[in-house]
Formats: C-alpha cells, sequence, structure tokens
C-alpha cells in the first residue's frame, strides 16, 4: 500500500482524514505562512497548502503528500487565526450577522505530480452581543483558528446557516480530497 502521509499539525484535519483512512503518517515541516504579494483568498490558500505539501513530499518522493490551508474571507479582508484577545473580538464582531466565505486549499503531491486545488463555503452568522462574543472568546476555542471561530465546537452557536462542505470549514474538504487523491492512483480499496 502507498504511503500517506498528512503534512499538518491541525487536529481537525487529522480526525477529519481518519474517517476514510487510518493508515496514514503526520510528517510536519516548518512553513513560513508569510505571503508577499497580494492574492486572492483561492489563491492565498491554494499557495500555502502546496508550501505546506512541498515541504515535506521532497523528503518522502514514494508518498503520497497531503498539505491544506484555510482562511475567513470577509470582503476585502482575509482572517487568519487570531493574534491576541483584541483581535480575536475584532473578528467576531465584523462576522456577526453576516455572511463570509471559508477558503480551504488542499494540495496532494506525488512525485513528480501535483494537485492543488480549493472549496469555497459560505458561512451565516447570527447577530452577536458583545457579551455572548466576550464568552466565547472565555472558551479558548478561538485562538488556533482562522476567523476565531471553531465550527465543530461551541462556536457552532454561533452559525445561522452554511452553503458548502461543512469539512471544509473545519479545514479538510475530504471529499474533494478523496476524489483527488484517487485521481492521482491512490487506492482506498
Ligand atoms: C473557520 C474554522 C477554522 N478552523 C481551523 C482549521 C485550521 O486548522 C485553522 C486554520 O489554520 P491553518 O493555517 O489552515 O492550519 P493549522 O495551522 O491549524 O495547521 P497546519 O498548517 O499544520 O496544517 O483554523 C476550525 O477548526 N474551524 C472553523 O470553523
Amino acid at each position: 500500500m502507498a504511503r500517506l502521509i498528512l503534512a499538518s499539525s491541525s487536529p481537525r484535519r487529522r480526525e477529519i482524514l481518519k474517517q476514510v483512512q487510518h493508515n496514514f503518517e503526520i510528517i510536519i515541516s516548518d512553513v513560513d505562512e508569510t505571503i508577499e504579494e497580494i492574492l486572492p483568498p483561492e489563491q492565498v490558500v491554494m499557495t500555502l497548502a502546496s508550501k505546506k505539501a512541498h515541504a515535506v513530499a521532497k523528503h518522502y518522493p514514494d508518498a503520497y503528500v497531503i498539505g491544506a490551508d484555510t482562511v475567513v474571507y470577509l470582503a476585502p479582508q482575509i482572517l487568519g487565526k487570531p493574534a491576541n484577545k483584541v483581535a480575536a473580538k475584532q473578528m467576531l464582531v465584523n462576522l456577526s450577522g453576516k455572511t463570509h466565505t471559508v477558503y480551504t486549499g488542499i494540495s496532494v503531491i506525488h512525485g513528480s505530480q501535483e494537485e492543488t486545488s480549493f472549496v469555497k463555503t459560505d458561512v451565516t452568522f447570527w447577530e452577536l452581543s458583545e457579551k455572548e462574543i466576550e464568552h466565547y472568546i472565555q472558551t479558548g476555542e478561538p485562538f488556533d483558528k482562522a476567523g476565531s471561530y471553531g465550527i465543530q465546537g461551541y462556536g457552532a452557536t454561533l452559525v445561522k446557516s452554511i452553503n458548502g462542505d461543512y469539512f471544509s470549514v473545519v479545514g479538510l474538504p475530504i471529499a474533494k480530497l478523496y476524489r483527488t487523491l484517487q485521481t492521482m492512483g491512490y487506492a482506498f480499496f
């Protein structure tokens, strides 16, 4: 069986991949996530997903290596992970009562083959009171997440509706990834 590597430190991505394949390894390489140019969100997530995959794939040419990246887009701003409580509060105030788009890029590298794509999902938030935002920040959940919320946790209470792929919001569009791997010759069964 071909070696499958998830080049990600995200526990959410690991759990989602486990839903379809138990037999994979996690190998992470430090990647500088700063992007110099101003790029549209889909280019940002594809560029970073590809960078994360390449950083590991160069050491494992026979494996299928997966990289991913997620951002929240509230035009004209790209929201990544908040640096502190003030930034988290600012993001949640901005997201309140509006629809934003979550972009997740995925990249699979196998030898000289590379398939990089993205999935976008619209997420609409309820109007949030200041008290509700303060309380949500107290849960600690916002800090390692793009846009300062996690739909899979307490953050579910902030979300009115989603249009698209739930798993891509959590960080890994598993159906698209599954199909990409199959197209590249990885055998799930
Ligand atoms: C919007 C949203 C994001 N997130 C997470 C997904 C990503 O893990 C994180 C965005 O940061 P990323 O930089 O995409 O990923 P990461 O640093 O966690 O992991 P790695 O680079 O090693 O792969 O935000 C949620 O868990 N739930 C959500 O609802």
